[in-house]
This record gives structure tokens, C-alpha cells and sequence, in this order.
């Protein structure tokens, strides 16, 4: 009998809220900005603060559950998933945007057991937008249902992604090359929120129709996978095989059609997966006669071979 956490939902939507004040009341004020992996990847007190409040209301609540926190990663938590009861948090997605009071800023809270997402919420702060998905129930904006827009035909095609905290010349260099592939096929155009949870959430609520990202992390995306996934949209990796969450590498699309025309393009540069696992891709019936040594990322620089559907 699948375990109902739908009480466990509720508990995060009513932090989630919580969290969205302390938010909304420093949106305006004065911020300490910190670096973390770049000039371009910042952190301020909010986002720790607000990564403790959720934390410590969850550990009140759930004594035996455990974390997986952007901002506690960065003070040397190790980000392994088990199959324990687990809490995936982005207290601010959206931190630069945060800064800059560009106001696209969401919270997101995964909950996974037996590292299968039971439930994401996404709380798009200054719209005053609570997206939400629990496994096999479907997905909500503010309780509204969610579908993605169901579309098949890639040049018909608006894609969000991401410009990300790499300033290396192979990442710049792969990420535009990506840009100019997908535009020439043609699309409709490129859109990029500067929060992946967001952008996300536009294509489970049809606003957008695919995206795609290599380097964000797990705790960017995990609420907004299911929620994708949930109002009817795929999720895959980055090279069209199975998407794995700590891989650093995802597209969310409309459609299987869309998400393939999407992986036909583009390509990942090396980085390290979240949970520093070799980066082998995951072993996928679909990869037909693939060397997968030649696929290891951290170990070949540049492109992979496309799959074969
Ligand atoms: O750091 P943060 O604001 O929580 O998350 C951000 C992501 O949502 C965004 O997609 C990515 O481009 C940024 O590099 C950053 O990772
Ligand atoms: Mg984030
Ligand atoms: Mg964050």
C-alpha cells in the first residue's frame, strides 16, 4: 500500500508560507551578499535564515527525517540521497534575482522517501504563486490543476533556460553554442526566468513548453520535476536517456517528441555531480551500443554521442 504524505504536504505548504514572509519583508532591505563557487553565485543572510526556519520546523515535527539544503551543502553537509525520509531545499532559487529585486524568487521543497520524490512544492514569492504536486495526485497553482501544453511540434517552441554561475570558457562556450543550435532549428524563442524552479513550473503550467539546464543542482529542480511530471510533461536527461536527479543535467518538456528534438542539439559540459558519484550516465535500455566509458563526463571534455532512439 503506497504510504499517503499528504499530511506531510501540508505541513510544507504551511512552512513554505511561512518562509515566503521572511522573504517578502527582505525583498526591499539592504542585503549582505556573500560569494560562493563564482563572482556570479551569491548568497545573502536570507537564504540561510530561511533554509534554518524550514529545517528546524521540519526536525521539530519529523525528528528522524533528514536534509539535503543548498545552503547547509555549502557549509560542508554532504548531499546524499538515501532512502530515508528526505528533505531537498532551495530556501531562495532565484538568489541574483533576489539581489537585484528582479522579482522572480521561489522557495523549493522536495520530499522524497526510498529516493523517489513524494511530493515538491514551489513557491513563487513575489506572484504569490504556490505551485504543488504529490505523486499520482496530480499538480496545482494555488490549487488550479496543472497540464503542460501538450506541444509536439519543436518549432513551435518556447524554451526557458538558464545562464548559471559558470564564467569558464567551456561552459559559456557550450551554453551559447546550445542557444544558437536551438534557435536555428527553428523556436519560438529563449526565455530564461533566473530561477530553475520557476522556469520549470512555466512548463508544467504551459507558459513555456520545454527546459533545459546542465549545473544546476538537485535541490533546484527536485519539487519542480514532479510537479512537470505531474501536470503531464517529461523529464529527462540532458542526453534524452533517464533523467537522474543528482546529475546536474535535466529537460522538462511538453512532450517525449519535443524533449528528444531539444537532447538532438544540445550538449552538457563536465561538472560534479551533486552527490560526487563518477559521472556515468545512468544505464538506460534505450542506449543502443554505446561505449559508456567514452560518456564519463568528468573524464571527457566536450560532447557526447546523441542517443538512439
Ligand atoms: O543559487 P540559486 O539562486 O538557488 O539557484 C539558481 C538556479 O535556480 C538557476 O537556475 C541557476 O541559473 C543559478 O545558477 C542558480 O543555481
Ligand atoms: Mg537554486
Ligand atoms: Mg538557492
Amino acid at each position: 500500500v503506497m504510504a499517503d504524505w499528504g499530511k506531510c504536504l501540508d505541513f510544507g505548504v504551511s512552512i513554505a508560507r511561512q518562509a515566503r514572509t521572511v522573504v517578502l519583508d527582505a525583498f526591499e532591505a539592504q542585503k549582505v551578499v556573500s560569494l560562493k563557487t563564482s563572482p556570479a553565485d551569491l548568497v545573502t543572510e536570507t537564504d540561510q535564515g530561511v533554509e534554518n526556519l524550514l529545517i528546524s520546523a521540519i526536525k521539530e515535527k519529523y525528528p528522524t527525517h533528514k536534509f539535503i539544503g543548498e545552503e547547509s551543502v555549502a557549509a560542508g553537509a554532504s548531499p546524499v540521497l538515501t532512502d530515508s525520509p528526505t528533505w531537498i531545499i532551495d530556501p531562495i532559487d532565484g538568489t541574483t534575482n533576489f539581489v537585484h529585486r528582479f522579482p522572480f524568487v521561489a522557495i523549493s521543497i522536495a520530499f522524497a522517501v526510498n529516493k523517489q520524490t513524494e511530493f515538491g512544492i514551489v513557491y513563487s514569492c513575489m506572484e504569490d504563486k504556490l505551485y504543488r504536486a504529490q505523486r499520482g495526485k496530480g499538480a496545482f497553482c494555488n490549487d488550479i490543476p496543472l497540464r503542460t501544453s501538450g506541444l509536439e511540434d519543436i518549432t513551435k517552441a518556447l524554451v526557458v533556460t538558464e545562464i548559471g554561475t559558470e564564467r569558464d570558457d567551456l561552459s559559456l562556450s557550450t551554453l551559447t553554442s546550445n542557444i544558437y543550435r536551438l534557435l536555428k532549428i527553428p523556436i519560438h524563442g529563449i526565455r530564461a526566468v533566473g530561477t530553475a524552479a520557476v522556469d520549470m513550473c512555466l512548463v508544467a503550467s504551459a507558459g513555456a513548453d520545454a527546459y533545459y539546464h546542465v549545473g544546476m543542482h538537485c535541490w533546484d529542480i527536485a519539487a519542480s520535476a514532479l510537479i512537470v511530471s505531474e501536470a503531464g510533461g517529461v523529464v529527462h536527461d540532458i542526453s534524452g536517456g533517464k533523467f537522474d536527479l543528482m546529475s546536474r543535467r535535466v529537460i522538462a518538456a511538453s512532450s517525449r517528441t519535443v524533449a528528444r528534438g531539444i537532447a538532438q542539439v544540445v550538449e552538457a559540459f563536465p561538472c560534479e555531480r551533486d552527490d560526487g558519484l563518477p559521472d556515468l550516465l545512468p544505464l538506460d535500455p534505450k542506449v543502443i551500443g554505446l561505449n559508456l566509458t567514452s560518456r564519463c563526463s568528468t573524464l571527457v571534455q566536450g560532447t557526447y554521442p546523441k542517443l538512439l532512439w
